[in-house]
């Protein structure tokens, strides 16, 4: 990914209004706006690919085929030789496309065939859809994809991968797997969750020239993580002693499985808190400290040995290990009343998906599972509209929600966040644990410095997969969630 992408993150409907703004209200000719991305596209494709010398442009039905057709003719103006694929009638071409379609054929050039064009090509460009995809690609559309795909060339997609989107992140029947990815005027949200990561290679933004007051008083319907982490981790004060820095207590790890507290508490330790505390089952209360004696630890027969350490507590960290049986019913029934700041997760997340309840001052951190079982569906249809399940598990439970995933998404009653550090190496146990104890030492120490609870676990998602990018420095493969922890104070202090 290119490392100056903007933080605001887009709707189709909402680049659509962009791009009417700029015509309408700013006097920027729609074809003045496609010439741009043409010419913007074919800028980015020859400085990916500066040997390339022969094109296939695959056009579509829409203006994202009009991209198209305007970068085949700047490349042939270029010298390139360029073979044009159109995926649908031209004469259906309509708008500022068919101009575009026009000014290609004014060229003299035959339109060829996908095979023909796409084993000739040293490089291959989407152009067949982009915010305009209403429905599942099939068809000759589909085949068409399914041949780029297989082809040998690397390919370009013009705005986003056709097929992919561009709200949700998710496949609609198929999608171009691009090597590359120019996106215009606004990055679209779909790019940076679901499948969006995997499908859209590098990826670019082009303003292709909109002037700024196009963007004013329309709030974007999410923003990437970016914290300043200066200002999210202070200097602490040369006075300072563990008391500033809160209490937190880790309540799970039911018979068996003492590892996952572990992990959440020695995570909540690892971003500063001052003092963490597990209650968990008391066949390993005695076992943990001997890993890590900072951790203290106590064994949880019944809820009645939780009060002295609920009253000694900040934040509550429930559900790690916790069990759905009997033992964790009762740890998680007693906290019903518990006030203050909670972070649920695992266990948690399934029991309270099985008595539903509501708070402000909680934050729920599921996976597309736990978060499928929250709103009594599927996992793919959490999938296929990952900002939507966000909203629903927040408009049904309260609090914040974070949606974990690629671009995991952290919502609330005001917004919506999206985190794009991390990697697939973090596809191992004991991630979310971390995570858990992330986010509760963060809240225990009221950081980021005068954030919300949704701003304490953007950043703690950020520094979740920062500490997991930095430990896959030696590859993604065998990465396991302890290995995160001592990068922990790398990112925080950097
Ligand atoms: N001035 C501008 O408007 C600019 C637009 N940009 C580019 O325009 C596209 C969005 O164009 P739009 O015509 O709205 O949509 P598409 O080109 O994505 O395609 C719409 C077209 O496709 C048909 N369709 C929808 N779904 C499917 C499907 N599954 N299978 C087949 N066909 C489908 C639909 O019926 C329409 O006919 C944007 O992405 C930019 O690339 C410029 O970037 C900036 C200027
Ligand atoms: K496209």
């Amino acid at each position: 990914m290119s490392a100056d992408l903007p933080e605001a993150l887009y709707t189709a409907a909402q680049v659509r209004e962009l791009d009417r703004r700029a015509i309408e209200d700013h006097g920027i000719p729609g074809y003045t706006l496609m010439c741009r991305a043409g010419a913007a596209a074919l800028d980015r494709l020859r400085r990916q690919w500066p040997g390339a010398r022969t094109l296939a442009v695959c056009c579509g039905p829409g203006n994202n085929g009009g991209d198209g057709y305007v970068l085949a003719r700047l490349a042939l103006e270029a010298g390139l030789s360029v073979r044009v694929v159109a995926a649908t009638d031209p004469a259906r071409l309509r708008g500022e496309a068919e101009r575009a379609w026009r000014d290609w054929q004014a060229c003299g050039q035959p339109l060829s065939a996908p095979d023909e064009a796409l084993a000739a090509a040293d490089v291959i460009v989407d152009g067949l859809l982009g915010t305009g995809l209403t429905r599942a690609v099939e068809g000759d559309m589909a085949r068409l994809i399914r041949s780029i795909n297989r082809a040998a060339g690397p390919i370009l997609a013009l705005d986003i991968p056709s097929g992919l989107n561009a709200d949700t992140g998710a496949v609609m029947g198929c999608v171009v797997e691009a090597d590359v990815t120019l996106s215009f005027i606004g990055l679209k949200l779909g790019l940076m969750t679901g499948a969006g990561p995997a499908c859209r290679g590098e990826l670019f933004m082009d303003g292709l020239g909109v002037p700024a007051p196009v963007f004013d008083d329309l709030p974007p319907a999410a923003r990437r993580v970016r914290p300043d982490l200066s200002r999210a981790f202070p200097p602490r004060s040369r006075d300072a002693h563990k008391g500033h820095f809160g209490h937190v207590l880790v309540i799970g790890g039911g018979q068996g499985m003492p590892g996952a507290v572990r992990l959440a508490g020695e995570a909540a330790a690892r971003v500063g808190a001052g003092l963490v505390t597990l209650a968990t089952h008391p066949d390993h209360a005695a076992l943990i400290p001997l890993a890590r004696p900072e951790l203290m630890c106590h064994g949880i027969q019944r809820p009645g040995d939780l009060e002295v350490l609920l009253a000694r507590a900040d934040v509550v960290a429930v559900g790690p290990g916790l069990g759905t049986g009997d033992w964790g019913r009762r740890l998680w029934a007693r906290l019903g009343d518990w006030d203050g700041p909670m972070v649920v997760d695992a266990d948690g997340l399934n029991l309270l998906a099985a008595a539903p309840r509501c708070r402000e001052d909680w934050i729920l951190t599921p996976h597309p599972g736990e978060a499928a079982r929250l709103l009594g569906c599927d996992t793919a249809t959490i999938q296929a509209d990952r900002p939507g399940a966000a909203a629903a598990i927040v408009r049904r439970h309260g609090g914040v929600c974070v949606l974990k995933g690629v671009g995991s998404l952290i919502r609330d009653a005001s917004g919506l966040h999206l985190c794009d550090t991390g990697n697939p190496g973090m596809a191992s146990g004991g991630m979310g644990d971390v995570l858990t104890g992330i986010i509760a030492g963060l809240l225990a120490q009221h950081l980021p410095a005068g954030g919300s609870l949704a701003e304490s676990a953007a950043l703690g998602c950020w520094v979740h997969g920062a500490a997991a990018d930095r430990a896959a420095r030696v590859g993604e493969r065998g990465l396991l969630a302890s290995d995160l922890l001592c990068h922990l104070r790398e990112v925080i202090n950097s």
